[in-house]
């Protein structure tokens, strides 16, 4: 794992001990780490293995917790899909967070700068218990989703499997191919999906979102996960999928997205400005499992 190295802590036996929190965004769940206070070496397969629904935890993703890296942020922030794979960006992983940073004692602000592998996010603890993140700006441009295109464009077609469908190709710091369903309710996300996930034009795979507009300022929203499969909501979706419609002139600046998780509202004024993405972020337990070093 590139970045820290972690001595491994592990008893005479050669187990790990890992204290770990299970959170979840609008039913995106999580297992949050604490790297600060405890140190522990992580790979692919004991990421694999605490993310399985059977043989571990069960998580969609595991997000750690680090010292910054530079005096102008509070935190680091990373995350690994359930596939172990390690990501960018994780907008309801971020809700989550803040809340545990805070809870846990690791500080005392309820708004905080934390350091992601794509820029810097601003989550903020509200007072109805709601958390706000400021996600940064979202980035359009074909090269830096990465996403193979010959110009930029709102939307573009996308062959899969002998037909063509027309997707918003947009990054939050992770990449989202966005297409427009009449239906979501009979929308082929289990078939268009893991498609989607890995065309050959996404050299970095994609997450692959299914949208349906309900009126200008509310839209439903399905997103099968780069490395996660179809999760009940995905924060960094909703952003992408909300502002390709503002972007289309389809939706207005501040939208509700009813995911299968719940709702999520995303405000975006526009080119430059970043998104702010409002929603919940819950503690379901804590505990601690044994690893095999
Ligand atoms: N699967 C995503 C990471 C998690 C994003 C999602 N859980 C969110 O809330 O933004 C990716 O590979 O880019």
């Amino acid at each position: 794992m590139e970045g820290s190295t972690w001595s491994t802590q592990t008893t005479s036996g050669g187990i790990m001990k890992l204290k770990f929190t299970k959170m979840q965004g609008l039913g995106n769940d999580f297992i949050v780490l604490d790297g600060i206070r405890q140190s522990f070496s992580l790979s692919v397969e004991v990421i694999r293995q605490l993310a399985d629904r059977h043989f571990g935890i069960g998580c969609d993703q595991l997000l750690l917790v680090e010292r910054p890296t530079s005096p102008e942020v509070d935190f680091r922030y990373r995350i690994f899909n359930a596939d172990g794979s390690e990501v960018e960006q994780c907008g309801n992983g971020a809700r989550c967070f803040v809340r545990f940073v805070h809870d846990q004692g690791l500080t005392d602000k309820h708004q905080i700068r934390v350091e992601t592998a794509r820029g810097i996010i601003v989550p903020r603890l509200e007072s109805n218990g709601l958390v706000t993140v400021d996600m940064g700006a979202p980035v359009f441009e074909p090269a830096a989703i990465p996403f193979q295109a010959p110009t930029q464009s709102l939307t573009y077609p996308l062959e899969l499997n002998g037909s063509s469908i027309e997707i918003s190709a947009v990054s939050m710091g992770n990449p989202h191919a966005v297409q427009i369903i009449d239906d979501l309710d009979t929308a082929p996300v289990a078939q268009q999906g893991p498609l989607i996930e890995h065309h050959p034009r996404f050299p970095n795979r994609v997450n692959a979102g299914f949208m349906q507009i309900v009126d200008r300022s509310h839209i439903r929203l399905r997103v099968y996960e780069r490395g996660a499969g179809e999760t009940l909501a995905c924060g960094t979706g909703a952003c992408a999928a909300a502002v390709s419609g503002m972007a289309r002139g389809l939706l207005d600046a501040d939208v509700t997205v009813s995911t299968r998780g719940g709702d999520l509202r995303i405000r975006w004024q526009g080119e430059g400005h970043p998104v702010l993405m409002t929603g919940p972020a819950v503690v379901v337990f804590s505990g601690e499992i044994e690893l095999g070093a």
